[in-house]
C-alpha cells in the first residue's frame, strides 16, 4: 500500500536527475494547455516578442511553452538564426534550450504580421524610437505589453505612457508585466509568479492567459501605475543593496535598507496615484526581495561594483546588459521632488553615482540629523494599516511565490 502522497511509480524505477538539472515540465504541460483551451484560448495564438536579450528571449519561451505561436524579433540576423536553428541564445541565456516552435527574425514586419499581442523588451531609453519603427506593421487591434522596468530620461514617463503617447492605440489595449522575474531562473523553468496590469481587466486577463504555463503564473490587476513604478523603484533599492554589499556591510544593513526602501517606494508610487497594496505585492515587495537578494540582478551587481570602489564609468563599461536603475535615478528623484516625496536612500544612490558620497557612508540615512527619536512610519500615514498589514503583505507575497496561491484581497 503506498503511503499518502507517494506515487505509484517506485523511486527506484524513476529516472534520476543530475544535480542542477531542472525538473522536466513536459509531463505537466498538456494539462496547462487543456485548461487554456477550456477557457477558450486556442493554442497557437500568434504573438510577437520584440527584443531578444535575456528577458525578451525568456518571455518568448514562457509564451511558447504556454502554447502561443511566438515570433521573436532580434536586431542581429546572426542571433535570429542561432535562436531559430540552434534553439539557443548563448550570449544572454547560456545553457538554455529554447522551445522547438519558437522562431526569431531580424525583420520587424515579419515579427509583427498577424500578432494579436506584442510584448516589448528593449532598453527603456530606446522604447520611443522602436515604437516609431513598429507602428507601420502593428495589427489594428493588437494588445501592447511592456516587459520593461525603467522610466524615460528627460520626460520621466513610464513605458505604458510612452506607448499611449506614441501610438494611435486604445489605452485599454496596453498592459505591463512585472514581478520577481530574474530571467535566467525562469528560463531554467523555476516556478515563478508575475502580475499583468492593464486599466482594462479584460486585457490583463487575455495577456495573463497566454503568459501562464507549468512554471510561470500570471496574476492580474488594474493598477498600472503601481505595477510599473514597483519595477522601476526596486532597481534603485537593489543598487543601494549592491553598494553596501560591495562595501562589506552585512545583513542588518541590507534588511534596514530593504525595509526603509519599501517605504520610499510606496510613498513615491502612492503620490503618483498607485494603490499601496500593489507595492506590497509581486510587483513591489516580491521584486524587491528577488532583486536585492540575487547576484543574477544587474542592478545589484552594478551597485556591488560601485561599493567595491569602481567608478561609475568602469561599472557602465563592465555591465554587458541593460541596467535600468542607473538611468532611472535622476528622473525618479525629479518626480519625487515634484510631489514633495522624501527618498533618502535613492538620493544617496545618486550621490554615490555622482562620486560625491563614499559608498561606505551610504548608511547614515538610517539615522537622522535630529537627535530626537522618531517614530517608525512603515507606510504612508494616509493609508496606514500598521505593521500587521505590512507583515500580512510579506506573508501573502511569500505565499504567492511558494505556492502560486491567490490570497484573499491579493492581486
Ligand atoms: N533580465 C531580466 O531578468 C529582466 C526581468 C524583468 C524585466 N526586465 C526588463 O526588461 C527590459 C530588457 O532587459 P533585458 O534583461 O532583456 O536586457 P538585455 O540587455 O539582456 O537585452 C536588451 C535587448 O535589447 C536590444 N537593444 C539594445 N538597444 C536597443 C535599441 N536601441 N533598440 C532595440 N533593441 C535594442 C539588445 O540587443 C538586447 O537584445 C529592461 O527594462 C529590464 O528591466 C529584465
Ligand atoms: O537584473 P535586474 O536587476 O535588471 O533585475 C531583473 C528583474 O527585474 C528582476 O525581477
Amino acid at each position: 500500500m503506498p503511503s499518502p502522497g507517494s506515487s505509484r511509480t517506485s523511486a527506484a524505477r524513476r529516472p534520476r536527475r543530475s544535480a542542477g538539472t531542472p525538473p522536466s515540465t513536459t509531463r505537466r504541460r498538456p494539462a496547462v494547455l487543456k485548461a487554456k483551451q477550456r477557457q477558450g484560448v486556442p493554442a497557437g495564438t500568434r504573438v510577437a516578442v520584440l527584443g531578444a536579450g535575456s528577458w525578451g528571449t525568456t518571455f518568448a519561451k514562457i509564451l511558447s511553452d504556454g502554447g502561443a505561436d511566438v515570433v521573436l524579433w532580434a536586431r542581429r540576423p546572426e542571433l535570429a538564426r542561432e535562436i531559430t536553428e540552434g534553439r539557443r541564445n548563448s550570449d544572454y541565456l547560456p545553457g538554455i534550450n529554447l522551445p522547438i516552435g519558437l522562431r526569431a527574425t531580424p525583420h520587424l514586419d515579419q515579427a509583427l504580421a498577424g500578432a494579436e499581442q506584442v510584448f516589448i523588451s528593449v532598453p527603456s531609453q530606446s522604447l520611443r524610437e522602436n515604437l516609431v519603427l513598429m507602428e507601420p506593421f502593428l495589427e489594428p487591434d493588437a494588445i501592447l505589453v511592456s516587459l520593461m522596468k525603467g522610466v524615460e530620461r528627460g520626460s520621466g514617463q513610464r513605458m505604458s505612457q510612452i506607448i499611449e503617447e506614441m501610438l494611435p492605440i486604445d489605452p485599454h489595449h496596453i498592459a505591463a508585466i512585472s514581478g520577481p522575474n530574474l530571467a535566467l531562473e525562469i528560463a531554467r523553468e523555476q516556478p515563478t509568479a508575475a502580475v499583468v496590469s492593464s486599466t482594462s481587466l479584460e486585457t490583463a486577463q487575455a495577456v495573463a492567459i497566454l503568459a501562464t504555463n507549468s512554471y510561470f503564473r500570471s496574476y492580474v490587476n488594474t493598477d498600472v501605475i503601481g505595477t510599473e513604478f514597483g519595477g522601476v523603484l526596486k532597481n534603485l533599492i537593489a543598487v543601494a543593496i549592491g553598494i553596501v554589499d560591495g562595501v562589506g556591510y552585512g545583513e542588518n544593513t541590507k534588511a534596514s535598507i530593504i525595509t526603509r526602501g519599501l517605504v520610499e517606494m510606496t510613498d513615491f508610487a502612492v503620490a503618483y496615484g498607485a494603490q499601496p497594496e500593489t507595492l506590497a505585492g509581486l510587483a513591489g515587495l516580491g521584486d524587491l526581495i528577488a532583486t536585492c537578494q540575487s547576484p543574477l540582478s544587474r542592478n545589484n551587481t552594478a551597485g556591488r561594483l560601485l561599493g567595491q570602489g569602481y567608478s561609475i564609468a568602469d561599472v557602465v563599461k563592465q555591465m554587458q546588459q541593460t541596467t535600468e536603475g542607473l538611468a532611472s535615478v535622476g528622473p525618479i528623484l525629479d518626480l519625487a521632488r515634484a510631489k514633495g516625496v522624501d527618498m533618502p536612500i535613492v538620493e544617496q544612490v545618486r550621490q554615490v553615482l555622482a562620486g560625491t558620497l563614499k559608498p561606505r557612508d551610504i548608511a547614515p540615512h538610517l539615522t537622522t540629523d535630529s537627535a530626537e527619536p522618531q517614530g517608525e512610519r512603515t507606510i504612508d500615514d494616509g493609508q496606514a494599516h500598521g505593521s500587521a498589514a505590512l507583515w500580512g503583505s510579506v506573508k501573502r507575497t511569500l505565499d504567492q511565490l511558494r505556492h502560486g496561491r491567490r490570497s484573499p484581497g491579493g492581486n
